[in-house]
C-alpha cells in the first residue's frame, strides 16, 4: 500500500504561493482550496510574523510567544491554510475536502421570532469570520484552537423547510425547498433528520473543528437548541502523494466525475442565479444531507470483481470498467462496450452508470461528503458509511431524479441504507459588514 507509507526523507511543503481562493470559483479550485497565511504575511515570513499572527486576534495577543522554530512550522503547515469567509457564495461548497466535518441542525427555540434569528445568524456570522482567520470567538473562545492555525476552517449556514413558519417568513420560503419526495428504500429517522437552521463545519485539524463547533453552539444560546450532530472525517492532507480523488469507507474513489468550477455549466448547475428565485438565494444553493449507513460486513464479503460490478470502476485506481486492463480515473466510460461473453463491462446496474447526468436527463449535484464512524453495535456491526451532502441550483434537477433512478435499482443499494435526511436553502455568501442570510431576514 505504497500511498499510505511515509516517505522516509519528509518532503518539504512547497512555498510556492498559492491563489487566494475565494467561494467563487472561476476556474479549478487549488489543491487545498485555501489560501495560504505565507501568502497573507507577505514576503516577511517567519522572521517577520508578528506576536500573535499564529492566532492572529486579540484574543490570542496574550498568548505565549513560541519559539520561531515552531512558527515557522506552523508556516509551512496546514495549519495555516485559510479559506475566505467573505464572497459570492459561502464557504464550504467549492472548497477541498477537509480532514475533519461536522454537521449540526438546530430548531429555533418556542417563541423564537425573526428578530431572535436575525441576531443569531450575525453572531454566527460573525464567530465564521473571526474563527476562519484564525482569531479567538468574540466571547469566552475556549483557548481549544489556541495553537492551531486557521487549518482551512469552513463554516456553512442554511436554512430549513420549517425556519419559514416559525418565523413568519412563509412567502420566502423557496419552493425548491419543498420537502424530498419518499423513496422506497428509506429507513429514515426524523428525529435526525432536517432541523430549522444547519451548520457544516470542516477543517483540516480535529481541534480546530470541534473548536468552532462548540463556538456556534455557545453562540445559539437561549435562541435555538441543537436537534441533531453528525461528527464525519475524509482523508488528511499529506496522506499521499497520489493524486487520486479520496476514498470511502468501502474502498472506492468516490468524487471522480463531480462538476468542475472549471465547467462552463458549472454555475448553472451548482449555484441559484443572480436573478433567481427568491431573490434572497441569489449565489446560494441548497444542500441535500443524507446520513447513509454501509453495510460493511455485507460489502466485505464480496470479491474485488464483484464490488467492481456494483460500480462499474476499478477499485485499484477508479478506472471505467470498460477500460479493461488500462485507463485511468479520468478515463471516459463507455456504456456500450462488451466483454468476449457479450455482456456490458459496466453493468446496466452500476451506480457510476446510472447516476450520470446523460442517464438522467442532464440531473448533476457536486458531491462533497465526510465519511462516518459512530462506533460498533452490540452485535459487532459497524455503524459506518458516508454523511453524503451534495449542492446545487435546485434538488428537483439534482438529487432528486438521480435518487429516484437509484431507488429503482442501483447495485450498489443492497450495501447501504439512507437513516436520514435534511434538505436546506443555503444563502449566497455575506458581503463585508454582512451576515449570512441578512437578506432574507432583513429583506
Ligand atoms: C442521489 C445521489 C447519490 C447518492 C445517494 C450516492 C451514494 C453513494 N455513492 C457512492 C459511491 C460512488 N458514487 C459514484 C458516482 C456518483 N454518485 C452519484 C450520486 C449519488 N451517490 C453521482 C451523481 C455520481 C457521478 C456520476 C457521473 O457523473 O458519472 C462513484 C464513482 C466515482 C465518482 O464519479 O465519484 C462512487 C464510487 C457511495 C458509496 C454512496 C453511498 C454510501
Ligand atoms: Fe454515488
Amino acid at each position: 500500500m505504497a500511498e499510505q507509507s511515509t516517505p522516509k526523507t519528509p518532503v518539504p511543503k512547497t512555498p510556492a504561493p498559492k491563489s487566494p481562493v475565494s467561494n467563487t470559483p472561476a476556474s479549478e479550485p487549488s489543491s487545498s482550496g485555501v489560501v495560504s497565511r505565507r501568502r497573507l504575511l507577505g514576503t516577511a515570513g517567519a522572521a517577520g510574523l508578528a506576536l500573535g499572527a499564529v492566532g492572529g486576534a486579540a484574543g490570542y495577543a496574550a498568548a505565549p510567544a513560541a519559539p520561531t522554530a515552531d512558527r515557522t512550522a506552523l508556516l509551512n503547515s496546514v495549519g495555516a491554510d485559510e479559506a475566505m469567509f467573505h464572497g459570492k457564495h459561502q464557504p464550504g461548497i467549492t472548497n477541498a475536502l477537509q480532514a475533519k466535518g461536522h454537521l449540526v441542525a438546530f430548531d429555533l427555540a418556542a417563541g423564537a421570532s425573526r428578530k431572535e434569528a436575525a441576531a443569531l445568524l450575525r453572531r454566527w456570522s460573525t464567530t465564521a469570520e473571526r474563527l476562519m482567520a484564525g482569531e479567538a470567538s468574540a466571547n469566552d473562545d475556549t483557548d481549544v484552537a489556541r495553537d492551531a492555525g486557521p487549518s482551512s476552517l469552513t463554516v456553512t449556514f442554511g436554512f430549513g423547510h420549517s425556519f419559514f413558519a416559525r418565523t413568519g417568513l412563509e412567502k420566502q420560503r423557496p419552493i425548491a425547498l419543498d420537502p424530498l419526495p419518499d423513496f422506497s428504500s428509506d429507513h429514515l429517522d426524523k428525529a435526525r433528520s432536517n432541523g430549522d437552521l444547519w451548520v457544516q463545519i470542516g477543517a483540516n485539524d480535529s481541534l480546530v473543528a470541534f473548536h468552532a463547533l462548540r463556538a456556534i453552539q455557545q453562540d445559539a444560546g437561549r435562541a435555538a437548541k441543537v436537534r441533531w450532530q453528525m461528527n464525519g472525517f475524509n482523508r488528511s492532507p499529506g496522506a499521499t502523494t497520489r493524486p487520486l480523488t479520496a476514498r470511502n469507507l468501502m474502498g472506492q474513489i468516490d468524487g471522480t466525475r463531480n462538476p468542475k468550477p472549471s465547467e462552463s455549466d458549472f454555475d448553472r448547475r451548482i449555484f441559484v442565479p443572480d436573478a433567481g428565485d427568491p431573490a434572497w438565494m441569489a449565489g446560494g444553493s441548497y444542500a441535500v444531507v443524507r446520513r447513509i449507513r454501509m453495510l460493511l460486513d455485507d460489502w466485505e464479503k464480496l470479491s474485488v470483481t464483484d464490488q467492481e460490478d456494483v460500480i462499474g470502476r476499478r477499485k485499484s485506481d477508479g478506472a471505467p470498467l470498460s477500460s479493461g486492463t488500462g485507463g485511468t480515473e479520468t478515463t471516459a466510460m463507455d456504456l456500450e462496450k462488451t466483454g468476449g461473453d457479450g455482456k456490458l463491462l459496466v453493468p446496466i446496474n452500476a451506480h457510476a452508470r446510472i447516476t450520470r447526468p446523460d442517464e438522467n436527463g442532464g440531473a448533476a449535484m457536486l458531491r462533497r461528503p465526510f465519511s462516518f464512524h459512530d462506533g460498533i453495535d452490540a452485535d459487532g456491526v459497524p455503524d459506518a458509511g458516508l454523511l453524503f451532502v451534495c449542492w446545487q441550483a435546485d434538488p428537483l434537477r439534482g438529487f432528486v431524479p438521480v435518487q429516484r433512478k437509484l431507488d429503482r435499482g442501483d447495485a450498489l443499494s443492497t450495501f447501504i441504507r439512507h437513516e436520514s435526511s435534511g434538505l436546506f436553502a443555503v444563502p449566497g455568501g455575506a458581503a463585508k459588514g454582512e451576515y449570512v442570510g441578512q437578506k432574507l431576514l432583513e429583506g
